[in-house]
């Protein structure tokens, strides 16, 4: 159940809380990322979305969280249009991503970055109890007062996504959650979703290379390619299709991991 408030003037009765991408399109200059692209997440509702390398997979990310604008389409949430609205509009609204490199306040403690997160979000965050249990089930309880960057990755990794789910979301935007994990560390993520969906009662959309860890967590997946969405459905039919098997699991997911590495590097360095 969820713990706060979630009731907000405005938004239809059946569109509380609801995420609905319309026709969306967004070009970087002569490059179409999407030519209009369309799907709904509905409050408690975790949906996968995968594609190969470049197919656009973050910058959806950032067009639904205000980072970028999309170049037509609408985009709503709780029953307004959001597309173009800021960053920080769109986070008061309590739309929360993580991102792939994990961004803490490196000097500051485990217990200071969860503090903040909780004081900066836009829609209140949730009381401490409700993130101690998943401290100590990701062993964090004992590193509360250890500043963040001397952690080990992993528990960095998971510290950034413990800070959004400290902001209370209610839609919660997840980009490659399990990169960089052992496989041993990444049944953390699942633990962190379900209690999210459970506890928060968000919807929940995650991008992911990860094939075994979509499976175990989305009911319903979609595949990006060449502009549009190629599949969308239950993973189990959406990846037996021989088209979403050429165009994207042809590639294992080492390579796909290893392509989107350099892709960073390559975004990083300019
Ligand atoms: N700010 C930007 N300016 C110009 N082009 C961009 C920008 N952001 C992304 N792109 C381009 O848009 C395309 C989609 O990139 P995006 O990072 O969204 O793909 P992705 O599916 O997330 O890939 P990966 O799996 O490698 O992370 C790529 O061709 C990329 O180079």
């Amino acid at each position: 159940m969820p713990t706060s408030d979630r009731s907000r003037p405005g938004g239809g009765r059946q569109d509380r809380n609801v995420l609905a991408v319309c026709d969306m399109a967004k070009a970087f200059g002569g490059l179409k990322v999407f030519n209009g692209i369309s799907f709904r997440i509905e409050p408690g509702e975790v949906l996968g979305v995968i594609g190969p390398n470049g197919a656009g997979k973050t910058t959806l990310i950032n067009v639904i969280c205000g980072m970028l604008r999309p170049s037509s389409g609408t985009i709503q949430f709780d029953g307004g249009n959001i597309g173009g609205r800021s960053f920080h509009a769109v986070s008061r609204l309590g739309i929360v991503r993580s991102f792939q490199q994990t961004i803490t306040f490196r000097t500051a403690s485990v217990r200071e970055n969860l503090t903040r997160a909780i004081r900066f979000s836009g829609s209140g965050g949730v009381a401490w109890a409700q993130i101690g249990e998943l401290l100590d089930a990701f062993g964090l309880g004992p590193m509360l007062d250890e500043p963040s960057d001397s952690l080990p990755y992993g528990s960095q990794k998971i510290l950034g996504l413990l800070m959004a789910y400290a902001a209370n979301p209610k839609m919660l935007l997840l980009d490659e959650p399990a990169a960089g994990l052992e496989s041993r560390e990444r049944t953390r993520i699942d633990r962190l979703v379900l209690h999210a969906r459970e506890h928060l009662g968000c919807g929940i959309l995650i991008v992911e290379h990860d094939m075994d860890l979509i499976r175990r967590l989305c009911p319903r997946l979609i595949v990006l390619e060449a502009g549009g969405v190629l599949a969308q459905g239950a993973p189990e039919e959406v990846l037996a299709r021989s088209d979403v098997i050429q165009a994207y699991l042809g590639q294992s997911e080492d390579e796909a991991d290893r392509d989107a590495a350099t892709r960073r590097t390559a975004r990083a360095a300019h």
